[in-house]
């Protein structure tokens, strides 16, 4: 058995592509490959005859199976049973859904109203591709008045929230919520997360919450497989979460389903035991994780056809940048190199942190700074900008901007 999902990403339409699954989970880079090389070679050997007979068999076959009533009736069930099983544990809630005209609008109708939601307010719930914003939900949850915001992105994989005071649940304040839910039912359980997270999500998952982060590598698939690789070496781990929102549960078969959300469970469940207070109790698990005063992702561009990369490619272009800086890094007494670091170049420094890493499919190199102030976030831009001001094929304005008196 297995399934196809088409999807359309955030991405420009020249990047849709095929998810596919087997009862095992998602497939990785390799087996996709292998479908793809093998499915060309059967294409190729086909006579015009031959490929419209078989797609008359293969139409004869089709049988249409409503499966969002299966899977959402699932969702439901899911959250009744966090709360005792009551039937409208939502009763009263008002949550907002922010669809971004993506595929998540039945969210509102088949999930949260069946639960008791108000969900008036809610908007871009029908499937069309429109940009959307943290900005909008957040709005929307305050001139609705609403307990709670959801936010999808257009093809559900991405989620993030908004409480009731316009905080946002996303990046990772999200990574913080969800983990504060995964570890109070897995105490001491390993979190894996993306490269870009900050050092006070680390502190507040390991102090605060007594579980372990893992901070891995950029990309949803990367972190999903470390957490399946960690169970598998006998390192227990129940989340893998970026914080682009992707995030992806043990006991949702490593799924990164936007809409399996565990903090309705935990609304729920704390209704049943009479706890009032709308999404306060969401906002409360988050407390005394240390945000940064500034949080910026530069992305600097390299120039592909630049004579700098020799006939080189932008991958080996890139990784010698990083190369550069990491020896600046270990010469210049005010930054330390991260420890533990499974991509790029990650140092601290000026109380903040800076990494800068090849991107997943484009020809960048993203630079993220968090730092307590704009001033000392400059400090580390600095510092990166003059370890790699040789290398003319790197697009430093978006960087030259940001260090700019
Ligand atoms: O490496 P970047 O260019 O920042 O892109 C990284 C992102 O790429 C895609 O959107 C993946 O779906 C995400 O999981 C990943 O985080």
């Amino acid at each position: 058995m297995g399934a196809i999902m088409i999807t359309a990403s955030h991405l420009p339409y020249n990047r849709n592509g095929f998810k596919f699954f087997t009862n095992a989970g998602g497939l990785g880079k390799a087996d996709i490959k292998n479908i793809l090389e093998r499915a060309a070679d059967i294409y190729k050997s086909f006579t015009y005859e031959g490929l419209m007979k078989s797609k008359r068999k293969a139409s004869e076959s089709i049988k249409r199976v409503d499966y969002m009533t299966v899977y959402t009736s699932d969702l439901v069930k899911a959250v009744r049973k966090a709360a005792e099983n009551i039937e409208r544990p939502l009763e009263g809630f008002h949550i907002v859904v922010d669809a971004g005209n993506g595929a998540g609008g039945f969210f509102a109708e088949k999930v949260l109203q069946p639960l008791g939601a108000i969900t008036s307010g809610s908007q871009f719930l029908e499937p069309d591709e429109d940009k959307t914003a943290m900005k909008a939900i957040t709005q929307a949850v305050l001139e609705n008045k609403a307990d709670l915001g959801i936010i999808f992105d257009t093809d559900v994989d991405r989620s993030a929230a908004v409480d009731s005071t316009g905080h946002e649940f996303n990046r990772n304040r999200l990574i913080a919520l969800m983990s504060a839910i995964v570890l109070e039912e897995h105490p001491g359980t390993t979190i894996v997360t993306d490269s870009v997270t900050s050092d006070g999500l680390t502190t507040f998952i390991e102090k605060k919450l007594g579980g372990k982060h893992h901070r891995f590598k950029r990309g949803y698939k990367n972190v999903i497989d470390e957490a399946v690789r960690l169970n598998s070496v006998g390192e227990e781990s129940h989340l893998a979460i970026e914080t682009s929102g992707h995030g992806a549960l043990k006991e949702n078969h490593w799924l990164d389903d936007g809409a399996y959300l565990m903090f309705l469970n935990k609304l729920a469940s704390a209704r049943a035991s009479g706890i009032a207070g709308g999404s306060k109790v969401l906002t409360d698990l988050v407390e005394g994780l240390q945000e940064p005063g500034v949080a910026v992702e530069l992305r600097l561009k390299i120039d592909q056809n630049h004579p700098d990369l020799k006939g080189g490619s932008f991958r080996e272009y890139g990784v010698a940048v990083l190369r550069l800086l990491e020896n600046h890094i270990e010469s210049d007494p005010k930054l330390q190199k991260a420890p533990v670091n499974y991509e790029g170049v990650r140092a601290s420094g000026f109380g903040g942190w800076f990494l800068l890493r090849l991107s997943l499919h484009d020809p960048v190199l993203p630079l993220n700074i968090e730092a307590a102030s704009h001033e000392d976030a400059v400090k580390l831009g600095l510092a990166v900008s003059s370890a790699v001001k040789e290398f003319h094929a790197l697009d430093m304005s978006a960087l030259d901007k940001f260090i700019q008196p």
